[in-house]
């Protein structure tokens, strides 16, 4: 006997929302085949109902109430793609009380609020998948949770907000102002209701603390990430990288240590040659080093609204082939079961060990032996001091590139930098990520 169809309330219909619903319409015997049942729409909770009514048609239910399709009674599973960490937190915690699984694209919800609504869920024997939530269209979290299960993870970094990645890519590409490249993203569908999410680099740690949750088997800890988004970067600092062989990128690194693990989300220069500096556009990219499978790497749509949709999707079919089983007990949501997860200690910003990239004005040109000298006497490792390309309006700049040091030695230099005669103005400081091992 065939199955009823898996039944699903949507919250939201807007970039995420729209694309799920089309997506699901137009491949849904591709979709039925690979779940083993279909997978119908039956209630969308909107703000504006006739919009949504143009994107759903007549055939599907419309509320302006999220709480009446969260514990509705003909709902098998909640979407909410509505955002937002209040209202969101107390619809999808509803929906796990009335036995409901939960698919979610909301990284800031589950960054926040994950722990609650994880052990809610595993009380009540039911899924909250959250593919969607980190850099769309790549299945990385299902990389981590289910193909590299047996390995020690050491590290995952990529390029996780394909907004700033956009606004980068455009501002090097193209010279395009830093609001009208912003302005771009956001006609386009990828930012976040509020921008300063993707600019200041919080939507990256929203992601990053998911990540680093299943790669290591640590709780959810998004108030330990270090976080720099890409408002403070200068232009001149994308075309000294370029000179020196190299390219920014706005990363988020998650990376296990004797002492401790990295968490950090910060606009770095990444080797030029690298595939990491040839992800352009709104497109993302994640790196994983486990013991195992050594360094793997993912590629694809970072933000879009079908782009999104492919990952919601793919966890409604996991749903709908649940079948009864104890959701946790099949794929734990963070990849380790509850009892084996353990806090790590998370390393201060002082002990990250990386290279670094300075940008140091001078008062007159031909100065690098006053800069060499200088860091000598801080016995920093240096590897490179050169002079930066002329520039009008930039002045004279002199270019560092360190070896391996701890960022406590980094700021030690920079004050002794400051008060150096020869130098005027203040001294710029980006990480170095070789991402190689
Ligand atoms: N846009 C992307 O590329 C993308 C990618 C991955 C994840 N996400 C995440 O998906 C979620 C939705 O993003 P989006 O880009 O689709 O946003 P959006 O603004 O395009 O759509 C959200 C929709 O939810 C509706 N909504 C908000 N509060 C509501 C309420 N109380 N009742 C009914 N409807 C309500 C809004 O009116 C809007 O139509 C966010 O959590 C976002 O972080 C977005
Ligand atoms: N605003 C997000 C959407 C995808 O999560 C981004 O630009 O990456």
């Amino acid at each position: 006997m065939a199955m009823r169809p898996l039944r699903v309330g949507m919250i939201g219909i807007g970039t995420v929302g729209s694309g799920t619903f089309r997506v699901l319409a137009r491949n849904q015997a591709e979709i039925a085949g690979r779940a083993g049942r279909g997978i119908e729409v039956v209630m969308v909770a909107a703000r504006n109902l006739s919009r949504a009514a143009g994107i759903v048609g007549d055939g599907v239910p419309l509320t302006d109430d999220p709480m009446h399709v969260a514990t509705h009674p003909d709902v098998d599973v909640l979407v909410e793609v509505a955002g937002g960490t209040g209202p969101a937190r107390d619809w999808v915690l509803a929906a796990i009380a009335h036995g409901k699984h939960v698919v979610t694209a909301n990284k800031a919800l589950l960054a926040e609020h994950g722990a609650e609504i994880f052990a809610a869920a595993r009380q009540h024997g039911v899924a909250v998948a959250y593919e969607g939530a980190v850099a769309v269209s790549i299945p990385i979290v299902k990389a981590l949770r289910e193909g590299l299960t047996a390995n020690r993870i050491e590290w995952v970094a990529g390029i996780i907000n394909g907004t700033t990645n956009f606004i980068l890519s455009k501002m090097r590409d193209e010279d395009l102002d830093f609001a009208v490249a912003l302005a771009e993203a956001q006609a386009l569908g990828y930012a976040e209701a509020d921008p300063a999410f993707d600019i200041e680099g919080v939507d990256a740690a929203h992601k990053l603390t998911l990540l680093a949750a299943n790669a290591f088997g640590s709780p959810v800890r998004f108030a330990d990430v270090q976080v720099e988004g890409i408002t403070a970067l200068q232009g001149v600092d994308v075309a000294c990288a370029e000179q020196l062989g190299y390219r920014i990128k706005l990363l988020g690194i998650a990376r296990r240590r004797d002492e401790g693990v990295e968490l950090r989300v910060q606009p770095a220069l990444v080797p030029a040659a690298h595939l990491m500096a040839h992800v352009n556009g709104s497109m993302n990219a994640v790196m994983v080093k486990g013991d195992a499978s050594g360094v793997t790497m993912y590629y694809g749509a970072g933000a879009g609204s079908e782009q999104t949709a492919s990952a919601v999707i793919a966890d409604l079919v996991d749903v709908a082939r649940l079948d009864g089983t104890h959701a946790a007990q099949r794929v734990p949501h963070l990849g380790f079961h509850a009892h084996a997860m353990s806090e790590l200690p998370v390393l201060p910003r002082a002990a990250v060990r990386t290279s670094h990239y300075l940008r140091v004005p001078m008062h007159a040109a031909n100065q690098i032996e006053a800069v060499a000298a200088l860091l000598a006497g801080q016995q920093l490792p240096v590897q490179q001091v050169v002079l930066a390309a002329e520039r009008p309006q930039a002045g004279h700049q002199v270019l560092v590139l360190t070896g391996l040091a701890v960022q406590s030695a980094i700021d030690l230099a920079v004050h002794a930098l400051q008060a150096h005669p020869a130098v005027n103005g203040a001294v710029t400081t980006l990480r170095v990520e070789a991402l190689a091992s």
